[in-house]
């Protein structure tokens, strides 16, 4: 199995408390994994210590193989982890196929020198190709300070993507949307299998059962099972660990 990323024994505590303990899970080539847990299960944690937000008090991180365990959150971001967090960081007053332009061909220091200078051939075939994935194509050419909820999400999405991450973490990616809103990230999502390495936080079982391939579920900071969903929703201990939180529906 080609390993995109690998955890070993990750744990970390804050001051008395380990928040995770010897957390392993390896995560192959192409796959989405959904990480599952009641709240205060660690998975924000986890997703910290991968992206370089906390430092691990032991355990490793490796990415294709690369151990990145504790490094600077810039450089786990420049080895390839991308992450996505809830709050969008669009630039508003830039249209949307501008947006993804930014993120894509970042090679000068400043945003209007970017978009001054142009992009390839080769740039504008991904910035069509991004805005297809996304849904965006219709609204292209319309100011992200306009988008919905849903299409600023998205559009935050496509951008990671431009910076084309090896490993794309996402953060509750359908938290505040409509019914159809999340029935369209999950296509989205859908369609990036195979093509992008993924790690999804996310509560809601109906998405999950849309998207998830495999799914890891964390309680109490450690991993308590792993399994594709039929496992997973039929497994007494998983089940018995969401009781008294809001359970698995
Ligand atoms: N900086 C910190 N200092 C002390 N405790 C912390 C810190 N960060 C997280 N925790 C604790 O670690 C545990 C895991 O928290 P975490 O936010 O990772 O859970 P979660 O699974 O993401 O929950 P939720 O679904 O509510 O976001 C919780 O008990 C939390 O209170």
């Amino acid at each position: 199995m080609n390993q995109a990323l690998a955890l070993n024994g990750l744990s970390v505590a804050f001051g008395g408390f380990k928040a995770i303990k010897n957390v392993s899970l390896s995560v192959a080539s192409g796959e989405l994994r959904v990480l599952l847990g009641a709240n205060g299960a660690g998975k924000t944690t986890l997703m910290d210590l991968i992206s370089g937000k906390i430092r691990s008090t032991d355990g490793s991180v490796r990415v294709f193989g690369h151990d990145i365990t504790n490094w600077p959150e810039h450089r786990i971001a420049r080895a390839g982890i991308g992450r996505k967090f809830q709050i969008p960081s669009v630039f508003r007053d830039l249209t949307v196929e501008q947006n993804i332009q930014v993120a894509c061909c970042n090679k000068h220091p400043s945003v209007f020198a970017n978009l001054r200078f142009g992009v390839s051939a080769e740039q504008r075939r991904r910035i069509a190709e991004i805005l297809d994935l996304t849904g965006l194509v219709a609204v292209a050419r319309k100011t992200a300070a306009f988008l919905s909820h849903g299409q600023t999400q998205w559009l935050e999405l496509g951008m990671l993507m431009a910076q084309d991450p090896k490993v794309i973490l996402l953060d509750e990616p359908t938290a505040g949307m409509t019914h159809a809103e999340t029935s369209k990230t999950a296509d989205i999502i859908n369609r990036l299998k195979g093509r992008h390495t993924l790690l999804v936080v996310e509560h809601d079982m109906g998405f999950v059962r849309e998207i998830a391939q495999h799914i890891t579920v964390l309680h109490l900071g450690e991993v308590l099972a792993e399994g594709s969903v039929a496992e997973i929703e039929t497994d007494a201990r998983v089940r018995a660990a969401y009781l008294g939180s809001k359970g698995i529906s």
